[in-house]
C-alpha cells in the first residue's frame, strides 16, 4: 500500500459511525416579505419543522418539511409533522444505517402511512449527515450532477396586478427573474383574467407567464378559460382542476393550446403512472412533501421521463434549507425542462442559514459544500422557533 494513502477504515467501522443517534423536530415559523395569496388560502409567514438527524460519529444533518397554510395546500402541518416524527418515524430509524436510503425508507414506511412532508425532511437530514460525513454532496450519492444551476422562476401572488406589475419590474431589473408564476382562483375567472391581461401587456416581450389554478377550477371554467389564457401568452397552466378529476383534466388538456403542468394530483409514483396513463398532463411539479423524500422525488421524475411527460421543480416556498435539498435532486435530472420555481429564500424576510442560497442572472445555484450544502444558522433556529 502506498504510504501516502490513508488505511482502509473496516466496513464495520463505517457502518457504527453512520448509525443513527438522535433525531430533534423544531417547527419556525418565518416571516413573508408580503402576503402570498393561492387560491384557497393566504399567508403572511411560513412555517417550517426543521428536524436534526445526529450520528454515532458526531455528525448532525438537517432536512426541512414545508406547508402551506396549515393543512391546507395538502393534509399535513407543523404540528402534525412534528408529532408524526416524534412519536413514529424518529423511533423507527433510531439505530437504523443513515447511508443505507432505501432501507430508511421502507423503515419510516412501515411506521407510518403517507406524512411525505415529515419523511422527507427526515430522508433529507440523512442525505445531509451522510454527504457530511464522507465530503460529498447529496447529488454525488444520487448519482451525481448533470447541471450546477437552474433556471428560476418568481411566483407573483398579491392578487394586485399594480403591485405585481412593480414587483415583477424589479426582478426583471435585478436579472433574478425573468418568469413569473401568477397565482389564480381567489377571485372570479373573469377578474383573474383581466388582471393577467394587464400584466402580460405590462411585461410584454420582458418575461414569460405561467398560471398556477391551485384546484380552483371545474372542468367547464377550465375549458371557457384556457383559449383566453393562450391568447395571453401563458405558456403552461398548473393543475387547473381539482387533484381527483384526471379525466377532467385529461379532457382539457385535449382542447387545450397551452400545456398542463401537474401538481397535487401527483404526490406517488403510482399517482404519476395514473396521470400518464389518462394522458393528463404534459408536465409534473416535483416536490420533497409530495414524494416523501430524495428518493421518492427520483422515482416520480423517472415514471415521468418514461412516459414522455416534463419535468419542472416544483417548491413550497422552503428556506434555503428545503430548497437546496431539491436542488440536490434536480441537479442530476438529466431533462429538466421546465427549470424550477425555488423562489422560497427570497420570500422571506430571513433566512434560516449561515450562507443563503445564490440567485443570479435568472438562475438558483446548487451549493457546493457537502451534504444539502447548507449550514443551519443556530441563532435563526432559536430566533423564529415557536415557543
Ligand atoms: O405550487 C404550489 O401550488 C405551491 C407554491 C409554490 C409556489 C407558490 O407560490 O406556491
Ligand atoms: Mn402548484
Amino acid at each position: 500500500m502506498s504510504a501516502n494513502l490513508p488505511p482502509l477504515r473496516p466496513a464495520a467501522d463505517l457502518a457504527r459511525d453512520l448509525t443513527v443517534r438522535a433525531v430533534s423536530s423544531h417547527i419556525v415559523d418565518v416571516p413573508t416579505v408580503r402576503r402570498h395569496k393561492l387560491s384557497s388560502l393566504s399567508v403572511s409567514a411560513q412555517s417550517y419543522v426543521i428536524v436534526r438527524v445526529r450520528l454515532d460519529n458526531g455528525v448532525e444533518g438537517i432536512g426541512e418539511a414545508a406547508t402551506l397554510g396549515g393543512p391546507r395546500w395538502s393534509e399535513e402541518c407543523v404540528e402534525s409533522i412534528k408529532a408524526t416524527l416524534d412519536a413514529h418515524l424518529a423511533p423507527a430509524l433510531i439505530g437504523a444505517r443513515a447511508d443505507q436510503f432505501e432501507r430508511a425508507g421502507a423503515l419510516l414506511d412501515a411506521a407510518a402511512k403517507r406524512n411525505n412532508a415529515a419523511k422527507g425532511a427526515l430522508e433529507s437530514a440523512l442525505f445531509d449527515a451522510v454527504g457530511r460525513t464522507l465530503g460529498v454532496p447529496a447529488a454525488a450519492l444520487l448519482g451525481g450532477t448533470v447541471r450546477e444551476r437552474i433556471p428560476v422562476l418568481w411566483t407573483l401572488a398579491s392578487g394586485d396586478a399594480g403591485q405585481e406589475i412593480e414587483e415583477a419590474g424589479q426582478k426583471l431589473a435585478a436579472r433574478l427573474h425573468d418568469t413569473f408564476k401568477v397565482k389564480i382562483g381567489a377571485q372570479a375567472p373573469e377578474a383573474d383574467l383581466a388582471r393577467l391581461r394587464r400584466l402580460a401587456v405590462a411585461l410584454e416581450g420582458r418575461a414569460r407567464l405561467i398560471v398556477d389554478a391551485n384546484q380552483a377550477w371545474d372542468e367547464t371554467i377550465a375549458n371557457r378559460c384556457l383559449p383566453e389564457l393562450a391568447e395571453i401568452g401563458v405558456r403552461l397552466v398548473e393543475q387547473p382542476v381539482p387533484a381527483w378529476n384526471l379525466a377532467g383534466l385529461a379532457r382539457v388538456r385535449a382542447r387545450s393550446a397551452v400545456p398542463l403542468l401537474a401538481d397535487e394530483c401527483v404526490f406517488s409514483p403510482h399517482d404519476m403512472l395514473a396521470v400518464a396513463h389518462a394522458g393528463a398532463a404534459d408536465a409534473v411539479s416535483l416536490k420533497l412533501v409530495k414524494h416523501g423524500g430524495l428518493l421518492g422525488t427520483r422515482k416520480v421524475a423517472a415514471v415521468a421521463e418514461a412516459a414522455g411527460i416534463g419535468l419542472y421543480g416544483g417548491c413550497l416556498l422552503e428556506s434555503s434549507i428545503g430548497a437546496a435539498a431539491h436542488l440536490q435532486v434536480f441537479a442530476g435530472l438529466r431533462e429538466l425542462a421546465w427549470g424550477c420555481e425555488h423562489f422560497g429564500p427570497q420570500i422571506l424576510t430571513d433566512d434560516l442559514v449561515t450562507e443563503p442560497l445564490h440567485y443570479a442572472d435568472c438562475h438558483v445555484h446548487l451549493p457546493s459544500g457537502p451534504g444539502l450544502g447548507v449550514t443551519l444558522d443556530e441563532d435563526k433556529l432559536r430566533r423564529y422557533a415557536r415557543a
